[in-house]
């Protein structure tokens, strides 16, 4: 199994070494013709307003959209799951604009720039240690999207059939558990399209 890591901008080799720990291939992501050999993306995290401007630069925008299209999952985490929102508080316009969600950017952020905690995540046996980085929080959901976890009450992942978010980081701990899920995911899709 070959799992790209978008390798614009942001925590690209942790997330590498999170998904190898996995039991997946991981590939660093800079052209979007490298997206056809793949069975999964994650998109890190980073700054979502660069990462959405280099996304419309090398033409991410159109081939991620199609690759999500054919089923095969994806996974933002923080900034990633900014760019996955259908809508970004304050902001005009999404970028990849995927999932029926609305985030707010920083939220944590200003109440603390960044801290770690223990978290139940639906479909995970064991509390995950979660790194939250001016993490985004996601305000709003569809009815087709499912909470996984939620910190004081605020949405910090959540799943919509193929796509996964976290709005804290996954790959900065030694706990590789939510990339294990994500790569079950791709598991489920490939057994449902043979
Ligand atoms: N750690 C992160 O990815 C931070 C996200 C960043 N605050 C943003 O709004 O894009």
């Amino acid at each position: 199994m070959k799992v790209g890591v978008l390798a614009l901008q942001g925590a690209v080799s942790e997330h590498i070494r999170s998904i190898e720990l996995a039991g997946a291939e991981g590939v660093a992501v800079k052209h979007s013709e490298q997206l056809e050999e793949l069975d999964g993306l994650i998109i890190p995290g980073g700054e979502s307003t660069t990462i959405g401007k280099l996304m419309r630069k090398y033409g991410f925008i159109e081939a991620i959209r199609a690759f999500s299209a054919q089923g095969k999952p994806v996974f933002g985490t923080c900034a990633g799951l900014i760019v996955m929102a259908k809508e970004i508080e304050g902001e005009e316009e999404a970028h990849l604009g995927l999932m029926d969600m609305k985030v707010s950017r920083n939220a944590f952020g200003r109440q603390r720039e960044s801290f770690e905690t223990d978290l139940d995540v639906k479909g995970l046996q064991e509390p995950l240690r979660a790194v939250f980085i001016r993490a985004p929080l996601i305000t709003e959901v569809g009815e087709n999207v499912d909470i996984l976890s939620t910190y004081n009450d605020e949405i910090v992942a959540a799943r919509q059939g193929n796509l996964l978010v976290s709005s804290f980081h996954p790959e900065l701990t030694d706990d590789y558990s939510l990339h294990t899920y994500f790569t079950e995911m791709i598991k489920t899709t490939q057994a449902a399209v043979q």
